[in-house]
């Protein structure tokens, strides 16, 4: 039976596959006291080698798919299935309590993973945790019969079904199987909705169910620009995605034609249209697209990506390829923002009732001054390399922005009186605004910083009360509402008065209601998901930035609703569409 779901379409584009649930089966189970200690023990043998055998199928599929580096992975989880200490423990427990193979795993990793945990002066073997936890999932479904998803394992086009992906699985997702995503949970501005859209992997979230509602294997048609998953479709549903696809292809054709041109509306104004990005690697992506600038590189998967805190030099490596990589092009570099969705295992973050408002990205910088001066340090190196600019995150006050242009100076005189070059004349120093009490003191602000970058993501879910994951409060997250309006328009005015320039990094800079919005407002750069840059690119080049006062007038001061707004400008743009 056809079965449509709908969600929130987080990324573009459409796929037809059969479903692959990422969802951890039931592994609970009874204690149970035993007789036979010899048949039991032959029983959790077997399970060990199956988990063994399985883990060498996954380590040689993920070097395929997924590099060496991902499939060391599973040398480490081989590595404690081979240790005597850990498989000798559990065949004892079997032996001295006559517990069942289940109960005696799970006593004995449960202690081992204390132990790891309890290692905090020695990061290395505190990851060690995780590992054991994984493997003792193995051994355990092996035990239980029942079969673990192996996303590794994936060699066929699929579209993965899941709860939840975090940005870490999503970095996981091997682009040339997984054609699309699906989760339960979610909003457009989580930051694997945001990774989604770089990797141009179409995705649903927040369907609420789809975890319960599809079976694996089942086949599925998701469309990414209107948020709709489409279970068993009817062939008349697979003409029709089919058509849309197609329409889609074709829109995407005509953008490609605007890849070298400049950034220009029809009254001949020019904007910078800029790419965000997470890793050297989405370069490729921002120079396919296009893109007039960085405008936002989200350092912290740098750290994400890491098993240690990364290096100077290694920071130093990344952010010169993205400097040289842009050929002079100005780049947006963001301090780290660790802490809210975003964790890194080698730092422990304190267990917070609200994560979002709590110790997270310049907080943490101030805080840990070791981590900030050597990602410091590395950016002033690199600017040398090209344009730079330097911004921090999360700043509500001042005095933080101050205490870290503090310290970025004194970095700077370090390096001076080593001798090592940095960019003394050009490089740039500001700070995103996506907390609303930086909105409000814009003009403050604006006196001391080069420029700001306006973080709708988090501006609007903190000026809404409304966490931008989740989906049962997602109708408050109003990117149009009058209130974000206002607030965005008083950073620009303030900015311009100061004569600094003002970008956009949130998502909203890419959304087709917000650019006229925001053209009318005057905002300098927008900066994007690279795969939006040529639809926006070619909506500026059909609108009149004076016309467009009208509509930021009516927007802030008559509109009272995000919907009245959304309504607003789609007629505007229609009948003034030049
Ligand atoms: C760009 C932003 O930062 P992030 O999405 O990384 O929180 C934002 O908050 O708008
Ligand atoms: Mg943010």
């Amino acid at each position: 039976m056809t079965k449509t779901l709908k969600g929130i379409a987080a990324s573009d584009g459409f796929a037809h596959a059969p479903a692959y649930l990422l969802v951890e089966p039931d592994l609970s189970f009874k204690k149970v006291t035993i007789k036979d200690e010899a048949a039991e023990i032959k029983r959790l043998q077997a399970a060990i080698a199956q988990a063994d055998s399985e883990l060498t199928k996954i380590r040689d599929q993920a070097q395929q798919t997924l590099g060496e580096e991902e499939a060391q992975v599973f040398d480490a989880h081989k590595m404690i299935l081979a240790d005597p200490e850990f498989t000798g423990a559990i065949e004892q427990q079997v032996k001295d309590q006559k517990v069942n193979a289940e109960q005696a795993l799970h006593d004995v990793s449960t202690n081992f993973i204390a132990m790891f945990e309890a290692m905090t002066d020695n990061k290395y073997m505190q990851e060690r945790a995780a590992d054991v936890r994984d493997v003792t999932k193995r051994v355990m479904s092996h035990l239980l019969q029942v079969s673990l998803p192996n996303p590794a394992l994936i060699d066929h086009e699929v579209i993965i079904v899941a709860h939840d992906l975090t940005p870490s699985d999503t970095a996981q997702l091997n682009k040339k199987y997984v054609k699309a995503f699906v989760t339960d949970i979610g909003g457009r501005t989580a930051h694997s909705a945001i990774m989604a859209r770089s990797l141009e992997i179409p995705a649903i979230v927040g369907t609420d169910t789809i975890t319960q509602d599809v079976q694996n294997d089942q086949d599925m048609i998701v469309d990414g620009v209107n948020g709709e998953a489409v279970l068993e479709p009817a062939a008349a549903d697979i003409q029709h995605y089919q058509k849309l696809a197609e329409d889609y292809a074709q829109e995407k054709a005509e953008w490609a034609k605007l890849k070298t041109a400049a950034s220009v509306t029809a009254d001949g104004k020019h904007f910078d249209v800029a790419a965000n990005i997470g890793t050297p690697k989405d370069l490729v992506g921002a120079n396919d697209n296009g893109a007039e600038a960085i405008g936002l590189y989200r350092t912290e998967f740098l750290y994400m990506d890491s098993a240690e805190l990364p290096s100077e030099d290694d920071q130093f490596e990344a952010y010169k390829e993205v400097l040289e990589g842009m050929k002079g092009k100005p780049v947006v570099v963001r301090t780290m923002d660790i802490g809210g969705d975003k964790h890194l295992p080698y730092l422990p973050l304190p267990e917070e009732m609200n994560p979002f408002l709590g110790y997270r990205a310049i907080r943490i910088s101030l805080d840990r001054q070791d981590i900030f001066r050597t990602q410091l340090r590395a950016l002033l190196r690199a600017s040398a390399y090209g344009k730079l600019r330097i911004m921090f995150p999360m700043i509500a006050t001042l005095q933080e922005f101050r205490q870290a242009k503090g310290i970025l100076q004194e970095e700077m005189a370090k390096l001076k009186a080593e001798g090592i070059a940095y960019d003394e004349q050009e490089l740039q120093v500001g700070i995103m605004i996506e907390i609303p009490a930086a909105a409000v003191l814009a003009d403050q602000f604006a006196k001391e910083v080069d420029f700001f970058s306006i973080g709708t993501n988090d501006l609007i879910q903190y000026t809404m009360a409304a966490d931008r994951g989740n989906e049962h409060v997602s109708y408050l997250y109003q990117p149009y509402n009058p209130s974000i309006l206002r607030l965005i328009k008083n950073v620009i005015d303030a900015a311009h008065k100061e004569g600094k320039w003002v970008g956009m990094c949130g998502e909203a800079a890419g959304d087709s209601t917000m650019v006229p919005l925001l053209l009318g407002m005057g905002l300098d750069e927008y900066s994007m998901s690279a795969t939006s840059i040529l639809r926006v690119r070619s909506l500026m080049k059909h609108l009149d930035t004076q016309e467009l006062q009208d509509l930021v007038e009516q927007a802030t001061n008559v509109s009272l609703s995000n919907e009245e707004n959304e309504k607003l400008v789609a007629q505007f743009v229609k009948e003034h569409r030049h």
